[in-house]
């Protein structure tokens, strides 16, 4: 502890996408200066360049930031909410309440980072700490690095780079968070959670949410020991299975930081003698999650500008009524229709899925891989600028180590390969419910008669296929050769 933070005011801790009191590296150094705390909340949407969260992610927003709060009250502290430019919100409540550090976790996309650069510059020009820490990865982008000292671009070396670093061990929950006195003028200036609005009414159309998803640190932990239990044993074999339910689906605890990786790290090492093999898969999927931080530090339009620049030229068909049918689940795919249908419903899709209605959007339908991106964006609880962003660019082909654009995924062949009793169809699309196991994929190949036994009145309550599989991907294919053709 340094003399001057233990004597001099409170410290402030940002939280930020790290709504956790355990292993939060941030809330553990200011509580270890000594100093009483302030916590705190800033909803900004409007510095620049900062991207507003989409529905779904307000929606758990708000629910994650009550949890954090009634822990913080747990421990005899509390947490205060303010909206605006964080940079002006932070002027403020330095002026006021003269702190002797500001301590946050720190964030990885170029508008965050500049806010952050430019509210260091001021504090520490006006003789405050700034502590920042890394929060939300096993490692920072900048630790992993190639033997010429640049970034991988290629996940696996990556991955093999990162199974050679230790992790650190994730930090305890403090005992204690001695709380500061808030002035008044703060307080008055402060917003509650009903005023940021984050939840939708009229329509409330996040209500099935309620019964699926318990947002906050607790429920993370429990969602974490559930699937070591019962999910990790098959993980790598069942994991592609949508129908199965064997992933963690930690996605959005992940995403607002109520769980940290290097506790999902050590907690999954920690019983991993038996099942190895799963585990390691697991692990490595939470180090993809890493790879895609780096690529987004690396990259910071990752979520406007193709990496390859040559996809900057690609010609999009641009088709808003295809658009239209993939968002609404009405392609007349039926696996397509059922991720679709699956995210609208409960705000998370699986993500064999992702990729096969990511893949349709870009190369059946066409369609600029941005749309999907920022539907995704809008629609997933777990919607995050890193994972988003290089997922769709890996599906589009334009990303670093991304799927080459002429694999193109046949939406038939994945459901029957993935789906096989379409059980996870059934789940999603109910008109195909009592389609026998056969034509569950290809409703079209189906007899009249066993179409008219399911209720099946294609192009009424079911549509017909929007593309056809063969043409689209000509189609695409085409279109690909003329960006290549151009370039040449
Ligand atoms: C087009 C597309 C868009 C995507 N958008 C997002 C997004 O906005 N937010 C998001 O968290 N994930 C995204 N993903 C990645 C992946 O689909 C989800 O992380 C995963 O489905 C979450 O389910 P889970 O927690 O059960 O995963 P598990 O299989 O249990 O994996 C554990 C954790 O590893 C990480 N992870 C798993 N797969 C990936 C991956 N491919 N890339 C990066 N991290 C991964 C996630 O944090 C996940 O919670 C996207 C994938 C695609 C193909």
């Amino acid at each position: 502890m340094s003399g001057r933070e233990s004597l001099a005011g409170p410290a402030l801790v940002w939280f930020r996408d790290d709504h956790r009191l355990s292993d939060n590296p941030a809330l553990s150094a200011a509580v270890d200066s000594g100093a009483p705390l302030l916590c705190l909340y800033i909803l900004d949407e409007s510095s620049q360049g900062v991207r507003p969260l989409g529905g779904a992610a307000r929606w758990w927003l708000h629910g994650s930031l009550d949890a954090l709060d009634r822990s913080l009250r747990e421990l005899g502290n509390r947490l205060v909410i303010f909206q605006g430019p964080a940079e002006e919100v932070v002027d403020r409540l330095v002026e006021t309440t003269n702190p002797s550090g500001v301590y946050w976790n720190r964030r990885y996309q170029a508008a965050e980072i500049a806010v952050d650069r430019a509210i260091k510059a001021r504090l520490t020009a006006r003789g405050i700490a700034v502590r920042s820490f890394n929060g939300r990865l096993l490692h920072e982008p900048w630790q992993v690095r190639n033997r010429a000292g640049r970034p991988f671009q290629v996940f696996t070396p990556y991955l093999r780079a990162v199974s050679a670093m230790p992790v650190a061990p994730p930090l305890p929950r403090p005992r204690e968070i001695r709380a500061g006195g808030w002035p008044s003028s703060l307080l008055d200036s402060s917003r509650s959670l009903a005023d940021l609005r984050l939840e939708p009414e009229n329509p409330n159309w996040a209500a099935p949410f309620t019964g699926l998803w318990q947002r906050g640190e607790q429920a993370a932990q429990e969602r974490l020991s559930t699937f070591l239990e019962e999910g990790l044993p098959g993980y790598a074999s069942r994991r592609d299975v949508p129908a199965a339910e064997a992933t963690s689906r930690l996605s959005p605890h992940l995403r607002f930081g109520e769980i940290g990786p290097r506790q999902i790290w050590h907690a999954a090492t920690a019983r991993a003698d038996g099942r190895e093999t799963d585990t390691a898969k697991f692990l490595s999927e939470v180090v993809w999650r890493d790879f895609c931080h780096q690529q987004l530090h690396d990259n910071p339009d990752l979520a406007t500008a193709p990496c390859n620049p040559r996809f900057a030229h690609f010609r999009w068909a641009g088709d808003n009524a295809a658009l239209e049918a993939w968002r609404r689940g009405l392609t007349g795919y039926p696996i397509v229709d059922a991720g679709m249908r699956q995210l609208w419903r409960t705000g998370w899709m699986h993500n064999r899925v992702r990729m096969i209605v990511a893949s349709f959007l870009v190369k059946h339908l066409l369609t600029d891989w941005r749309q999907g991106e920022a539907w995704f964006w809008d629609t997933l609880l777990d919607a995050d600028a890193a994972n988003n962003a290089f997922n769709w660019q890996w599906v589009a082909g334009s990303g670093p180590d991304s799927a080459p654009f002429h694999r193109i995924f046949n939406p038939v062949s994945q459901g029957e390969k993935f789906d096989p009793d379409g059980a996870y169809v059934r789940a999603y699309v109910p008109e195909l419910a009592d389609l026998p196991s056969p034509f569950v994929h290809r409703p079209w190949d189906a007899p009249g008669d066993v179409l008219r036994r399911a209720g099946i009145a294609p192009g009424e309550n079911y549509p017909r296929p929007i593309v056809d599989h063969g043409a689209a991907r000509e189609r695409a294919l085409g279109a690909f050769r003329a960006l290549r053709d151009a370039q040449t």
